[in-house]
């Protein structure tokens, strides 16, 4: 028997495994699919999920079997992928021997296309058949590869892990050492290579777009490489991106990868409820309990539950990196200011044209402030200030007219006249307001 196998280390790639098993299940499969995961550190809600899901003909915990990576400084400081210090681990499938072939597949990949004559192709037990990696051809990448499960490989590529450090800190430098031994030396290649159409990494620095746009219906299976992963919140806005690639049907990959996971419907669980429970997205409050405790008599005024999910915190940004506000500095402030700052020197010529204060309603200091008080600027001061009457008077050009060109003390006057309450009713009801609202202010104090 074949099948195609899968990996869960951690919960945050279980968006990842359920789009993969979708997206396998649409190219009509004739081939059942296994789960190798940690049950150590899955939850178990995932764990009975995924079980649910009826996806899985098989779930093989691999807990006796999780290697962690035998080079993390490698890991952390070359590759820079600390999160992928179990994928070693991959190699847990060649003890799989109740399988003759085996298809695996990372949690970040999407076929597109029936994959099934990969399981036709002979090779050897001590050969691995996959595609070339992105950033160095001459090694192959380790989402996608076709094995042979075998104890002897097993105990081999044990050894190596026990005795040497990978060279990339993970699964991809310890399978290359393996099967391309003493490469560019004259050492024997057991890699098999597949084109790349059947591991065409994305989301990589690089991409080729005149063969992406020559090729692209013949791409088998697009894998998304890198810390950034299509169900990460940076991904909801490149579904979007008018700049992306169309890869079919007029959608690009990101469009692609939602539509398969948005297909998956376990238990009534939503897209959004997998995204909570794999902790992409922060868990929804108990918005009764909030309530009940916090605000016992009216709710409703103080607590709006959001409209939208929150996006989840991202450490590379700060808390508002999405909002629109512009930076504003001014140029005279010798300690900051930018390209964008206010133009001191337009900002005069302005002025100067406008319909300033008589001198006789203007006190000017004896000594200026802004710029353009500067005398080789000669523009006449316009900063009044009129001790005799608060209000500024409507000759003056920065004098703000209230309701109709009324001066602010009647705005005013107007302004209480019009929220009076009119009715004894009314004016019980405000004192009512007003005392719940000091209790609560009291009881959160
Ligand atoms: O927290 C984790 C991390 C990884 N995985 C599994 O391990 C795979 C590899 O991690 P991934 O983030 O997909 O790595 P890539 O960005 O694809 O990085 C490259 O480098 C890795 C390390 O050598 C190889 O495992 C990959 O196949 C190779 O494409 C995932 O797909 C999952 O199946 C988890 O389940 N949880
Ligand atoms: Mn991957």
């Amino acid at each position: 028997m074949s099948a195609y196998a899968l990996l869960l280390l951690e919960d945050s790639y279980l968006p990842g495994i359920l789009a993969v098993s979708s997206a396998l299940t649409a190219t009509s499969t004739k081939f059942p699919l296994v789960l190798l995961y940690s049950d150590k550190n899955i939850d178990q809600n995932i764990v009975k999920l995924l079980i649910a899901s009826g996806l899985f003909a098989q779930l093989i915990n691999i807990d006796n079997g999780l290697l962690p990576s035998n080079s993390p400084h490698t890991l952390d400081n070359v590759l820079k992928r600390p999160e992928l210090s179990l994928t070693i681990s991959k190699i847990n499938l060649w003890k799989l021997t109740q399988f003759s072939k085996l298809v695996y597949l990372d949690a970040d990949t999407l076929p597109l296309q029936n994959l099934d004559h990969l399981f036709d192709l002979e090779f050897s037990s001590n050969q691995i058949v996959a595609a070339s990696d992105i950033g160095w051809p001459d090694l192959f990448n380790t989402g996608v590869f076709v094995l042979q499960p075998n104890l002897a490989v097993y105990k081999d590529l044990l050894q190596l892990y026990e005795s040497t450090e990978s060279f990339d800190g993970a699964d991809q430098g310890l399978l290359n050492e393996h099967f391309n031994p003493d490469l560019y030396h004259g050492g024997v290649s057991n890699w098999i290579r597949l084109p790349f159409i059947y591991n065409c990494t994305l989301n990589s620095h690089y991409e080729y777009f005149p063969a992406l746009q020559r090729y692209s219906h013949d791409v088998k299976l697009f894998h998304f490489i890198g810390s950034k992963k299509p169900w990460h919140p940076h991904a909801k806005g490149l579904k979007d991106d008018p700049t992306l690639f169309k890869v079919s049907g007029n959608q690009n990959v990101y469009q692609l990868w939602s539509q398969a996971y948005e297909k998956v419907t376990i238990d009534g669980k939503s897209h959004i409820d997998i995204l909570r429970l794999s902790r992409n997205l922060q868990p929804e409050p108990n918005w009764e309990s909030v309530a009940a405790v916090q605000t016992p008599v009216h709710p409703q005024f103080y607590y709006k539950k959001p409209e939208s999910v929150p996006d989840s915190y991202s450490p590379s940004h700060g808390e508002a990196w999405k909002l629109k506000d512009s930076k504003i500095s001014n140029k005279w402030d010798k300690t900051g200011g930018s390209d964008d700052d206010l133009d001191a020197e337009k900002l005069v010529k302005s002025l100067s044209q406008l319909d300033v204060a008589s001198p006789e309603d203007t006190y000017a200091t004896s000594h200026p402030v802004f710029p353009w008080e500067k005398s080789s600027h000669k523009v006449q001061t316009t900063r009044s200030f009129q001790p005799q009457s608060f209000f500024p008077k409507p000759s003056n050009p920065f004098t703000a007219s209230f309701d109709n060109g009324s001066d602010l003390e009647s705005y005013i006057a107007k302004e209480e006249q019009s929220s009076r309450p009119e009715t004894l009713e009314e004016i019980k009801q405000d004192e009512k307001l007003d005392a719940l609202e000091s209790e609560q202010l009291d009881a959160l104090e």
